[in-house]
């Protein structure tokens, strides 16, 4: 079940290392039911989650089983068939500033069980998911932290952060301009129909978006447990331009309480145009007896402020890192996203792990175009690999990381790349994986 091109072999050093601690480190074959029952019971465990139901299980295995899937097993432990310790890993689409998209080793499952913690499982894991994908030939890999303290160590960066946003409806009227197309109700079946298409376009306006998976799709509309009270609650939207093309959706829900307060809980909001965004926030916004509408993941740079009455009714919480980028090859990034300016610069890279250090010319032209080749020439700006994936999408300015002691160089070369590295629009990323 597991795709055919995600099946390299687990990493033979991580192999090693975790047999001379008598584990067993291996691929999970997601076709049998049973091993990978057991593999999502340990993921779920991992993440403190309920144990999932035998229908759960399936409907993972169906959503998710196309991913390179790792066990390590313990011999010794009372039940040896379940592993102490997962991973899943699979290729993405990023979304780099200029509307296009590279290929990034997305990391996801990644627990150790209690019982096994803090002896290095963990970092063969990491480490042989590196290796792998740069044996795979991709560029970075990428991944979502359930804490801030575990990947700096392996080379990643936050790149793209995402903020939850909490509207006082009552407080705010629409102060923006009426929108010039329709929001249409669809049933949250009718959109699955037409979410891949919609997202597909949507995503490619923001750096540091990702692709979704089919099952997402699914899972995101209620679609995989369609009685369970969630699913039955989830709302869809779509807004059509005027000329009748469907430009982004809304998923949502309302959570009510007697007798005349409500929240709205936005899910995902994907809009491929300036004017679907408005309209999708102002209908969500337009829901009678709600006093809130809150959207967790969403830019922190939203538009939304400047479209209300009052922009004081809006407040942020909850401020996160929230994507995670791990450069492997500094060219292949380098040279898969635009620039805001032309420039020369010379980079001086430091990478502990090796994949990426060396001195690059990173040249741009005035079509934002990136022509990357290795030099010996002296370096303008001096980083490391963290502090790349910090900058890569333009999340984070390096003249920030240079205040912060992160970054060296001479100050010329830290504004130019200040502009250059800037990105149209606020790297982001709206869901967890
Ligand atoms: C992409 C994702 O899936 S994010 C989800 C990560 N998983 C979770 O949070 C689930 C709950 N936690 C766990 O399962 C485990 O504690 C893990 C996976 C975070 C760590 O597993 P372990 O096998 O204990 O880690 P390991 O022993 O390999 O530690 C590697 C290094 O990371 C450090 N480390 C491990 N966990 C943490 C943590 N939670 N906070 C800070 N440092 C940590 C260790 O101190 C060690 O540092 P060093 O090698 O530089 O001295």
């Amino acid at each position: 079940m597991t795709e055919p091109h995600l099946v390299p072999p687990a990493d033979a050093d991580s192999v090693a290392a975790l047999a001379a601690r008598g584990l067993r480190y291996a691929l999970v074959d997601t076709s049998d039911a049973v091993a990978f029952a057991h593999w999502l019971g340990a993921d779920e465990r991992g993440f403190h989650a309920p144990a999932p139901t035998p229908e759960r299980t399936e409907s993972a295995r169906e959503r998710v089983g196309y991913r390179r899937t790792t066990g390590v097993y313990d011999g010794a432990a009372a039940e040896p068939e379940s592993p102490v310790a997962t991973t899943s890993s699979w290729v993405a689409q990023l979304t780099v500033p200029g509307g296009r998209t590279m290929d990034a080793w997305a990391v996801s499952s990644v627990t150790v069980a209690p019982t096994h913690r803090r002896r290095g499982i963990a970092r063969a894991l990491l480490e042989g998911e590196l290796r792998t994908a740069v044996a795979a030939g991709v560029p970075a890999a990428i991944l979502t932290a359930s804490e801030a303290t575990i990947y700096g160590r392996f080379g990643f960066a936050p790149a793209a952060p995402a903020t939850t946003v909490s509207v006082a409806r009552r407080r705010v009227g629409w102060a923006g301009p009426p929108p010039a197309g329709t929001v249409h109700f669809r049933s949250p079946a009718a959109l699955r129909d037409e979410v891949e298409e919609i997202a597909g376009r949507a995503l490619l306006r923001t750096p540091g978006e990702v692709d979704r998976w089919p099952g997402f799709w699914d899972r995101m509309l209620g679609l995989t447990d369609p009685t369970s009270e969630r699913s039955r609650g989830i709302r869809a939207a779509r807004y059509d331009d005027a000329d009748g093309h469907p430009r982004g959706f809304v998923a949502y829900s309302v959570q009510r309480t007697e007798p005349d307060h409500g929240t709205v809980v936005v899910d995902q909001l994907l809009a491929e145009t300036d004017e679907a965004y408005r309209a999708l926030w102002r209908f969500v916004l337009e829901h009678d007896f709600v006093d809130e509408v809150r959207a967790t993941l969403r830019s922190v740079d939203e538009p939304l402020r400047w479209m209300v009455s009052d922009p004081r009714a809006i407040t942020t919480s909850e401020y996160g890192d929230h994507l995670w980028l791990r450069i492997l090859d500094a060219a292949a990034v380098l040279e898969a996203r635009t620039y805001s300016a032309p420039s020369r610069l010379v980079l001086r890279i430091d990478d502990p792990l090796g994949y990426a250090s060396g001195t690059v010319v990173l040249e741009t032209d005035a079509a934002g175009r990136a022509f990357v080749h290795e030099s010996d020439e002296p370096a303008g700006i001096r980083l490391g690999i963290e502090e790349l994936g910090a900058i890569a999408l333009g999340a984070t300015r390096p003249s920030v990381l240079a205040a912060a002691g992160r970054l060296a160089g001479d100050a010329h070369a830290i504004r130019t790349a200040d502009r250059v590295f800037a990105a149209d629009r606020m790297p982001h990323l709206g869901f967890w994986f």
